[in-house]
């Protein structure tokens, strides 16, 4: 049995993913915090929704996926019903298997996930790192969840905060990317459909490039940009405007506000 405790944004995606590869309905468990979020839940996946006490006792595997700044009361609630024979995965940014770890006050295995929403789709990117109590095979049934719904990475923990702001938080920048150049599109007279297929298809055209050719995004770019032409004419632009810039130092504060999640 399976249990995601906290089924938001973060905890539906993973529970689609979870019935889409196959894992019986009556082999999960959700919680929520509302009646209606708990209906919804049910009525959409036919998933038992229980209450977080009732969860921790019946699964093996725990998901936690509450906000980090609900983490604290969630670890309090089901500490006593977590033996150490169980597998608790935490998704949550900024908290640390430390943090679980010494909440739950047994020597429980947790490992902590860093995903993203793309989990949708089964184009996830998930990074993994073991706690003080979690082996081989918790990195193993981690991965088992894991991999139908997207790539699977482990990392070393003290990278997790860098990949929450890469990775776990990267979809949203390129939407707002697509967001931008849609705009663009409108400033140049595009109706707004129209301006936006061409830019999604766009995006994903270049992503499977990148995924699938090998080749470095610099090479993929300089055969975009022909001398004298159009391109160069727009990247210099971005480059007066410091966007490279603005990226490194907006990936850095979100790596930031992830270190500083766990306090609150
Ligand atoms: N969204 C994303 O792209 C990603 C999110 N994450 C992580 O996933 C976690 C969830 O984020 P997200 O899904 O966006 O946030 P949401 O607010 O959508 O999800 C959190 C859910 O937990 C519920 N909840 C809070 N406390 C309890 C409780 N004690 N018992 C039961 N349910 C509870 C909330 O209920 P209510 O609706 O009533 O508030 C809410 O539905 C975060 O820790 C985030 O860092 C990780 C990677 C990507
Ligand atoms: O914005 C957030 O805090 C979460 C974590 C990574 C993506 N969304």
């Amino acid at each position: 049995m399976i249990a995601i405790l906290g089924t938001g944004k973060m905890g539906e995606a993973l529970l689609s993913g979870l019935v889409r590869a196959g894992l019986p309905p009556n082999e999960i468990m959700a919680t929520a915090r509302r009646e209606d979020r708990a209906a919804a839940l049910r009525e959409s996946y036919g998933v038992r929704v229980v209450s977080n006490a009732e969860a921790a006792k019946a699964a093996e595997t725990i998901i936690l996926a509450v906000k980090p700044q609900d983490m604290g009361t969630l670890l309090a609630e089901i500490a006593p019903y977590v033996p150490a024979d169980r597998l608790v995965i935490t998704v949550a940014a900024g908290i640390t298997t430390a943090f679980v770890e010494s909440r739950l006050g047994e020597a429980v295995p947790v490992v902590r996930v860093m995903s993203n929403t793309p989990v949708l789709v089964d184009e996830a990117m998930s990074v993994i790192s073991p706690g003080a109590h979690a082996g081989e095979r918790h990195l193993e049934r981690t991965e088992a969840l894991l991999k139908p719904v997207g790539k699977v990475l482990r990392i070393p923990e003290s990278q997790q905060d860098a990949a929450t702001a890469l990775s776990g938080s990267g979809p949203a920048y390129f939407f707002y990317l697509v967001e931008a150049m849609v705009d663009a599109g409108i400033l140049l007279g595009m109706p707004r459909a129209a301006a936006l297929d061409m830019v999604t298809q766009s995006i994903v055209g270049a992503a499977i490039m990148l995924r699938d050719s090998g080749e470095h995004p610099v090479i993929l770019r300089e055969a975009v940009t022909s001398p004298g032409g159009t391109t160069i004419a727009a990247i210099a632009e971005l480059e007066r405007h410091k966007v490279r810039a603005a990226f490194l130092d907006a990936i850095e504060a979100a790596r930031d506000r992830s270190r500083q999640l766990a306090s609150g």
